[in-house]
């Protein structure tokens, strides 16, 4: 029987820098990963190729390779949608298959995790984690680190359509240029900063895996955990499926380590008997602890608001991606298919507004299908000229769901219900949003006119009725093991799943509330501080 001190589940933004910086400390750790190798096989340069990724997304056959899979059940308040929700299943996790935006979303965000429950969290216990993750073209400083394993650099040669915007917003909302928005303040426009480097993603897998392989870092891939293996209240191991339906018991002489991401984590607890009473009997799990695992589910939304423009260059056809992936083959980083198709983010304030900016600005060079991904009746690509978007996003929604098991079949799915826009509110930011945008990119450079959602939803009224047609999840979940001292608590603020010994989880899914900004980041600093806890 395979043991180790330690075993990670999941090498997804957290799991892979929790395994690596344990094993870093000379203690045996062991990975387990469901999904395959991202770098190996004939598939490897769609997830090392930063602009790959848009061609993946965008063809089902190449999707369903890196892709679990879900989408939410029917969405009441978002037109009965099922809307995907997709996550990696490759080394790598999400990291491997995101849009490489690195944002670490706004300081206060940590310091309310502080107040409500979560010691040793605030904005000044996190950063030398944030710090030490991230090796920043700019060098250290105060708030930004050098020599770490993620490569962050700043988006370059932004086209002529991104900097009309970034000039637009910031004369017209009257909001500041920013030089860097992960350092004092997040609060005005800058271009993005990426997890990259030219031509290269950088993945959790990338930086903590592949760079500096360790050789008493096991890594299992292709090997589904079923449940996490429990004598009495304590965690001892887990119980993997091979990719023949084979199962065995991996050991953990130390602890157990969940970072299967905020679907994976809660539906793996659950499994296990720890989670709501309840819901478990009803599947016919003994329960181990009775906790509100899978509840507090959120997301971030957006509405792609897109323009004609021909000054955004790109063009949407297979033609064009075809040479544009070609050229990255023979020379990485020299041309668009280098870098990320996003161009400029901004945080700004809406009237819902309360002590820091509510609303994220992204823009990028592509016209987004209409109305959405996942309509059957969707336009896609609405047009092959060039076009840019920009989405209001909302990133601190009220709305609030759950994950729950379909099944007590470990390989069945869960259900997810992100609740989108039950809480009227969300709504109401995203509709000022798409205002503010309208407002922004009105006579901007070359724009020739609104694509979508379409100047025929000019009405405040008709477009708040559309709107539920119109949103997309940025893919974002989080909450659901969530981190506190209270009974909304799954774990504790040292991450410890609460009544079980030996047994912690880390990824997303502990984030108390979500952060203003994109969540790579702030998972992979989840991971980091893991390991800093079992260390203390
Ligand atoms: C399409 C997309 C675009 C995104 N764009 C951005 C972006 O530009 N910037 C940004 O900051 N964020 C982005 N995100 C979000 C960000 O990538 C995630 O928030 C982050 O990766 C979550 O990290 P995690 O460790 O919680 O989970 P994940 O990275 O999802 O890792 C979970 C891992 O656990 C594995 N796993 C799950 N269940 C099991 C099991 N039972 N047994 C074994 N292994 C298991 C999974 O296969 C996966 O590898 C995007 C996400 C997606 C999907």
């Amino acid at each position: 029987m395979a043991e180790a001190d330690y075993v990670v589940v999941g090498a997804g933004s957290a799991g892979c820098a929790v395994a690596r910086r344990l094993a870093e400390r000379g203690a045996s750790v062991i990975l387990v990963e469901a999904g395959a190798r991202d770098d190996r096989g004939p598939l490897k340069n769609l997830l090392r190729i930063p602009g790959a990724i848009a061609v993946v997304h965008s063809t089902p056959q190449l999707k369903k390779f890196f892709d679990w899979g879900y989408k939410s059940v029917p969405q009441e308040h978002a037109a009965n949608r099922r809307i995907p929700q997709t996550r990696g299943k490759v080394l790598g996790g999400s990291s491997s298959v995101n849009g490489m935006l690195f944002v670490r979303g706004n300081r206060e965000n940590y310091d309310d995790w502080a107040d409500d429950g979560c010691k040793g969290w605030s904005y000044e216990d996190v950063l030398p984690a944030f710090k030490r993750l991230e090796h920043w073209e700019g060098g250290a400083n105060d708030f930004r680190g050098a020599g770490g394993p993620i490569r962050v650099r700043k988006q370059g040669g932004l086209t002529e359509a991104a900097q009309g915007f970034m000039q637009a917003a910031t004369s017209r909302l009257g909001v500041p240029a920013l030089d860097d928005y992960n350092a004092d303040s997040q609060e005005g426009i800058a271009p993005v900063q990426l997890s990259a480097d030219p031509g290269v993603r950088y993945s959790s897998s990338k930086g903590y895996l592949h760079d500096n392989p360790l050789d008493h870092l096991v890594v299992l891939t292709n090997a589904t955990v079923s449940k996490v293996v429990l004598s009495g209240s304590r965690a001892t191991g887990v119980e993997v499926i091979g990719k023949k339906g084979d199962r065995r018991v991996i050991r953990a002489g130390r602890e157990v380590i969940v970072s299967a991401g905020a679907f994976g984590s809660p539906q793996l607890l659950m499994l296990s008997g720890i989670g709501p009473a309840g819901h478990l009997r009803e599947h016919g799990i003994e329960v181990r602890a009775d906790l509100p695992v899978g509840d507090n589910l959120h997301d971030h939304l957006f509405v792609p608001v897109s323009f004609r423009m021909d000054s955004a260059l790109r063009r949407p056809t297979p033609t064009y991606f075809a040479r544009g992936l070609a050229r990255e083959l023979f020379r990485p980083g020299s041309g668009w298919a280098g870098g990320s198709q996003f161009e400029a983010t901004g945080f700004v304030r809406t009237s819902h507004a309360g002590s820091v900016p509510n609303l994220q600005l992204l823009s990028l060079y592509w016209v987004y299908p209409i109305p959405n991904q996942d309509s059957d009746k969707a336009v896609r690509p609405p047009s092959t000229k060039p076009g840019q978007s920009v989405f209001p996003t909302l990133i601190y929604p009220e709305s609030r769901g759950t994950v729950r098991l379909s099944s007590a079949d470990p390989l069945a799915p869960p259900l997810i219900d992100p609740a989108y826009l039950k809480v009227g509110k969300d709504a109401d930011v995203l509709l000022e949003g798409i205002r503010m945008v309208r407002e922004v990119m009105d006579g901007v450079g070359d724009n020739q006119g609104e694509i979508g959602p379409g100047q025929q939803y000019s009405d405040e009224e008709e477009l708040r009725r559309v709107l539920p047609d119109y949103v997309h999840s940025v893919y974002h979940p989080v909450g659901t093991c969530r981190m506190g001292s209270d009974e909304r608590a799954v774990v504790g603020p040292d991450l410890k799943v609460l009544g079980i010994d030996g047994l912690r989880v880390a990824d997303a899914s502990v984030m108390p509330s979500i952060i203003g900004g994109n969540t790579n980041a702030p998972s992979i600093m989840i991971g980091e501080r893991c390991a800093d806890l079992i260390r203390s």
